[in-house]
Order: structure tokens, then C-alpha cells, then sequence
């Protein structure tokens, strides 16, 4: 009698937990697939990685340009259009991110790319002027030093016949730049990537990665229990051991150097290689200083959100290079043009910016190819945007991808064509969000230009790009990466 009064009670919660989810679903204003008891539509979404990408294109397919689900109780809304996205990205009040951004916590706590309200405002305003061109052009020399171990590292692979993987190669190079120009310190990650920082990091973003993908190992309670939470804390505790000792040195050597302010560093823009870090510790922030414990956060955060993001967009613009020929030569024949005889010399900032040619293939690979697929919000209180009526805790995922690939705004989108940015008159501005837009786009785009302008012209004019038959299938967690790689040949050019 019990048990079955037990089971009747369960199955009475179920079902009424089950009227629930149908209620919501119904009375949202956005359509989306019928919710199973519990579940919801989290079965839509458990599929092998490289489905992850295809079952959102199809589900935009099904139901139209926004469209509502249901992982398990939680509501998601998924926007594909710009006249919804513009609404959420430039609105003053959706500035929270989602839930996957959590599983970066550990890392970065509450960095730029994490925080929100006041602390996120505050940061935001006081790290801005680090991306002036003043600071961007001390970077310069730290990005050709790498550019020009990284020609060594492929020049092993130019037999015209060897199928490289670019995306390890790439992330070493990336990730020596951004600890170089962030931190004032290089790992030398291009010459010893056995080194434990190295590792560390490549361990934490797999992690990161990994969570992002599986929803059991998102469960915190699972994954406290499991072996990647012990791996987690070994690389946590090596990688935040770094940075608190590079501030640390740093804080010693201003305190030797007598500098208090920003104002009494001159030197900070001009030749000053920790221009970023005494930003963070000679600012003040309602008249306190910012503790040791925050600029960790920021300067991982700057590390973190500064290398897998030029690497994915380095890798798929060689990869889309390599298949186009006849783009590939436009290029090429722009670097002789503004190096005239002597292709072997550093450009000039000045240089940086006549590349124009160069920059229409990096916007169209990124409009295929978005080093950040999709973007995640929580809102926080009831809102409407753009005629969609949002409740408080709903999770909005902005797909660019499939946004940046609408027939809409793109003639023939699945063609790599980047003449089509000549004109942005007649497109959507909204339509190419690979930095973002709004409030909270991507501080560092000027920072990412300059870099991979000064990588894609040091490879292009050391090599030519031969295609791989090996073709990219797409995987998404934070970053648009590949179940096996981004593979190209390389022939090294005779003209050098
Ligand atoms: C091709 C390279 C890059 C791409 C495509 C890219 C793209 C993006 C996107 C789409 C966002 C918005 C994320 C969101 O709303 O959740 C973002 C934010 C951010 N990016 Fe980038 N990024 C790139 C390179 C960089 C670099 C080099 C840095 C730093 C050196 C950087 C630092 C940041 C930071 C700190 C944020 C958070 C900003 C905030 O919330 O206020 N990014 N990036």
C-alpha cells in the first residue's frame, strides 16, 4: 500500500512538473520543440560534439529564428536573426552571462569576461585604455619575435606534402604573444612546450571545454567526484602560482622604482612592456587600489579570452587561404606591394593598416568560421526585446554562427568571398558580430587585428598554402574548434 501510495506520488510530481514545462512552452511567445516529462528537450542536444553546430541549424530550420527550449527545467531561447540579436547585445540590462561562462570561474573568477553590474562597469572603464594604439604598438616587437619562431616551427613541415595540423602549432604562438604583451614575460611556449604552464593551460581549457560539451560533467556535484576535478586543481594551483608571482615581481620592482602613479610612469604606452599589468596596479578604483587577487583575475582572464580566440581565427584563415587560390594571391601580391623589394623586413604600424585586402579575408573567415560560435546571456529580470518577451532566468544563446550564414544578409553564404566586405553599406551591422557588439564586445579586437595581421603576413610571405583533403568537423564550446584538427600543406615560396 505504501509503495504504491509512494509511487503515485512521484508520478503525480512528474506530471505535474511536466504541466509545468508544457505551460511555459506554450505560453512563451517563442516556438520550439514540445518538452518530454523531465527532460525537456535535452535530448535534442545530447549528440556526438561535431552534431552540436548541425542540431541548431536544424532546429533554426524547423521553428524559425528564435526558437525556445527546455534543458531538463531550464528555459533557453535561441536567437538566429539579427532583429532579435541587436536588441539583446546593445541593451544596458542584459549583461549577465549564461551558465557555461561558470565553468571558467575557477579560472578567471571574476574577470572582465565573467563579472557583471558594478564590478564588470568598473573594470571595463579602467582597462579600455590599455587597447589604445599608444600601448597596441609596444606589442609590435613581442609579435614579430614570435611570428618569427613560429616560420621556423612550420618551415619543418614545408615539404609541399605533409598534412600539418595547424591548431597546436598556432595555439603555442598565440599563447606566447598574449603572455608577452599581458604579463611582460614570456614562457617561450613555441620552444618548450613541455613546460608546466604550457601544460597547465592546455590541461584547463580542455577541461573548461570538456564541461561545456557534457552535460553530466557540467553537474558540479559529478564533477567534483571525477579524476578532471583533481587535474582541474593541479593546473589552477601552477597557473595562478605564475601570475600571482609576475604581479608580485612587478609590484617590488615599482615600488624600488619609486613609481606610485600612472602619471609618474611616463613611460606607460610608450616602450613600457608591462604596460597592461601597471595599469592594473597603479589604478585606482574610488580611490582604493585594486587587490592582487582581482589583477590575477583580470590578467588570466586577458590570457585566457587572448589566445584560444586568435588561434581558432588564425587556424580557419589559413585553412580558407589554402582552398582559394586566387585570394591567396591577392594577398600575397598586396605584401609585395607594400614591402616592394624587401619582403624579408617588419612592417610598420602604418604598413599594419594598408594591409586592407588582408582584412577583408580575416572578416570573411571570421564570418564562416566565428572564434566564438555562440555568446550566452541570463536574464535577470522580466524583459521584452525586439517583440520576444523574456522571463527572469531564461538563457539566451546568440548563434552567430548560423546568424553569419544567412542568405538574408550573405549572397551564396557558404562561399568564401571576401570582396563582399567592400561594400558594408548594404549590410545588417549586426549581421557580423564575430567581436560582438554592445556593451560587452570584445575589448581586445584591435589588439587580435594587429596580431593576426603580423602572423598571416609572416606566413604568407614565407609560404604557400596547399590544400589538406582533410576536412574540419566543427565542435563548439566557448571557441569554434574541430574534432581533428585545421589542416593545411605547406611549400615554402622561392621569392625570399
Ligand atoms: C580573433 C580574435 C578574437 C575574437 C574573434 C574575439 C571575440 C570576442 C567575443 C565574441 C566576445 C564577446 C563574448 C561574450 O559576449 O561572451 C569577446 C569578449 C572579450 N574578449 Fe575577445 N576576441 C578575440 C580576441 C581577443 C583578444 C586578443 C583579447 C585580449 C587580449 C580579448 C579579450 C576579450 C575580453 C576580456 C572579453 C570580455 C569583454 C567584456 O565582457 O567586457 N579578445 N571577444
Amino acid at each position: 500500500m505504501i509503495l504504491y501510495l509512494v509511487v503515485s506520488l512521484i508520478f503525480f510530481i512528474i506530471l505535474l512538473s511536466w504541466f509545468d514545462l508544457i505551460w511555459d512552452a506554450k505560453n512563451n511567445s517563442v516556438p520550439g520543440p514540445f518538452p518530454l516529462p523531465l527532460l525537456g528537450n535535452a535530448l535534442c542536444l545530447a549528440v556526438k560534439p561535431t552534431e552540436f553546430l548541425v542540431v541548431l541549424g536544424q532546429l533554426q530550420e524547423k521553428y524559425g529564428k528564435a526558437v525556445r527550449l527546455h534543458l531538463f527545467s531550464r528555459r533557453y531561447v535561441i536567437l538566429f536573426h539579427p532583429k532579435y540579436i541587436e536588441g539583446v547585445v546593445t541593451h544596458s540590462e542584459i549583461i549577465t552571462k549564461g551558465r557555461s561562462y561558470d565553468f571558467l570561474r575557477p579560472w578567471l573568477g571574476d574577470g572582465l569576461l565573467t563579472s557583471t553590474g558594478s564590478r564588470w562597469r568598473l573594470h571595463r572603464k579602467f582597462l579600455t585604455p590599455a587597447f589604445h594604439f599608444n600601448i597596441l604598438q609596444n606589442f609590435l616587437p613581442v609579435f614579430f619575435k614570435n611570428e618569427k619562431v613560429l616560420i621556423e616551427n612550420l618551415r619543418r613541415y614545408a615539404d609541399g606534402e605533409t598534412d600539418l595540423n595547424l591548431f597546436p602549432i598556432i595555439a603555442l604562438a598565440a599563447l606566447d604573444n598574449v603572455t608577452e604583451s599581458i604579463m611582460g614575460m614570456s614562457f617561450n611556449a613555441q620552444r618548450d612546450n613541455e613546460s608546466k604552464y604550457v601544460k597547465a593551460i592546455g590541461e584547463l581549457s580542455s577541461i573548461v571545454a570538456l564541461r561545456m560539451r557534457n552535460a553530466f560533467m557540467a553537474e558540479k556535484a559529478i564533477f567534483n567526484l571525477s579524476t578532471y576535478k583533481k587535474n582541474q586543481d593541479q593546473a589552477l594551483s601552477i597557473i595562478h602560482g605564475h601570475t600571482r608571482k609576475v604581479i608580485e615581481t612587478r609590484r617590488e620592482e615599482l615600488k624600488k622604482a619609486n613609481i606610485t602613479t600612472i602619471a609618474a610612469n611616463s613611460d606607460i604606452g610608450i616602450k613600457n612592456k608591462y604596460a597592461f599589468l601597471d595599469l592594473l596596479l597603479l589604478s585606482e578604483v574610488d580611490g582604493n587600489r585594486i587587490s592582487d587577487e582581482m589583477i590575477r583575475e583580470e590578467v588570466d582572464t586577458f590570457l585566457f579570452e587572448g589566445h584560444d580566440t586568435t588561434t581558432s581565427a588564425i587556424s580557419f584563415i589559413l585553412f580558407c587561404m589554402s582552398r582559394h587560390k586566387e585570394v591567396q594571391d591577392k594577398v600575397f601580391a598586396e605584401q609585395k606591394t607594400i614591402f616592394k623589394d624587401n619582403l624579408n623586413r617588419d612592417a610598420t604600424y602604418s604598413e599594419l593598416h594598408q594591409m586592407k585586402y588582408l582584412e577583408l579575408v580575416i572578416k570573411e573567415s571570421l564570418r564562416l568560421f566565428p572564434s566564438v560560435p555562440l555568446i550566452e546571456r541570463k536574464i535577470t529580470k522580466d524583459i521584452e526585446v525586439a517583440g520576444l518577451k523574456f522571463k527572469k532566468k531564461t538563457s539566451v544563446i546568440i548563434d552567430i554562427f548560423h546568424m553569419q550564414r544567412l542568405p538574408e544578409f550573405y549572397e551564396d553564404p557558404m562561399e568564401f568571398r571576401p570582396e563582399r566586405f567592400e561594400s558594408i553599406n548594404a549590410r545588417n551591422p549586426f549581421s557580423w558580430l564575430a567581436f560582438s557588439a554592445g556593451p560587452r564586445n570584445c575589448i581586445g579586437q584591435k589588439f587580435a587585428m594587429i596580431e593576426m595581421k603580423v602572423t598571416l603576413s609572416g606566413i604568407l610571405k614565407h609560404f604557400e598554402l596547399l590544400p589538406s583533403n582533410k576536412e574540419p568537423e566543427f565542435t563548439a564550446d566557448l571557441i569554434l574548434r574541430t574534432q581533428y584538427g585545421v589542416h593545411i600543406k605547406l611549400k615554402p615560396r622561392r621569392i625570399l
